[in-house]
């Protein structure tokens, strides 16, 4: 058995270490720039194309904007970097040499690809403070977590989320009493507490108002160069106010990528999606 937590089983798989299941920290190798590889995706339901020869790629640090018409294929990407659903041809590698096909949902995540869904599903019964204590050890139960001693290196983690998120005022608060944009942050906080290298986030701003949209651009600008961050949004005003690059999805497949002027002026785009 410890022979075998010494070594890498095969060479393929030397950034992932099967006794605990995960990646070793840092192993991840983006030294070519990119983080994300998808190259020829294809998903089918029922014969229906949801993901149609897709090949995109996300690099490291970035923070790129995913737009595109209901149905173009959007979530069934973000089902399928997360490993909840399987291609039926095509390859997603996270860096250079994990294959995300060969893994599963739980060591995906494990290996560093965070996502939020547009609902937040944060504990409202707990503090700020608890909520991020709980993210950050997935491993154990509620009650263990929360009578567990915490270490001076996980304050600090704590205490940064908290700052960077802006609820370290209201720590002590129950998450159930925050406003719905607050939640939405702290949940972004309890992907955070856990260093994730990539973080898929769906609809952040839908049902925010003006001044918490500001707010969470900020937030999401903040983490460029720490994390890559790939945002899914219809609010064409935020994906402008946070985007430096847009990736325009249809039926499945990428119809453009560029700057958010490039895509706006684009007279593809504007038939398919921002015609109207
Ligand atoms: N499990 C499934 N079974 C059958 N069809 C599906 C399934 N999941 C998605 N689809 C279909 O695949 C296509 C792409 O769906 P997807 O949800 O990825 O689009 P989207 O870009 O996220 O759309 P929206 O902006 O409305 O969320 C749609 O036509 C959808 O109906």
């Amino acid at each position: 058995m410890s022979d075998i937590k010494q070594k890498p089983l095969i060479n393929r798989y030397q950034t992932y270490d099967f006794v605990t299941r995960g990646v070793i920290p840092g192993a991840i190798d983006a030294s070519h720039g990119t983080v994300l590889y998808l190259d020829d995706v294809n998903v089918s339901f029922d014969g229906f194309k949801a993901l149609n020869n897709l090949s995109l790629f996300i690099d490291d640090g970035e923070l790129r904007c995913l737009i595109g018409p209901n149905g173009a294929g959007k979530t069934t990407l973000m089902d399928v970097i997360t490993g909840k659903t399987r291609p039926d041809s095509g390859s997603v590698y996270f860096g250079q040499t994990l294959n995300l096909l060969e893994m599963d949902e739980p060591a995906i995540a494990q290996a560093g690809i965070s996502r939020k869904f547009q609902k937040p599903s944060v504990f409202d019964n707990l503090t700020v403070f608890e909520n991020l204590e709980l993210a950050m050890k997935t491993d154990k139960g509620v009650w263990t977590t929360l009578f567990a001693q915490l270490n001076g290196e996980q304050l600090d983690n704590i205490g940064r989320v908290l700052e960077t998120i802006g609820l370290a005022e209201l720590y002590s608060q129950q998450a159930g009493v925050l406003s719905h944009g607050q939640k939405q942050w702290l949940e972004i906080g309890m992907l955070l507490i856990q260093e994730p290298r990539v973080m898929l986030v769906d609809e952040p701003v839908a049902g925010m108002t003006h001044q918490e949209i500001d707010k969470t651009a900020e937030l999401l600008l903040s983490l460029r160069g720490k994390h890559s961050v790939v945002v899914v949004e219809h609010d064409m005003e935020f994906v402008r106010s946070i985007a430096s690059k847009v990736t325009v999805l249809h039926e499945g497949s990428v119809l453009m990528e560029g700057t958010m002027d490039e895509v706006q002026n684009d007279p593809r785009v504007i038939q398919v999606y921002l015609g109207d």
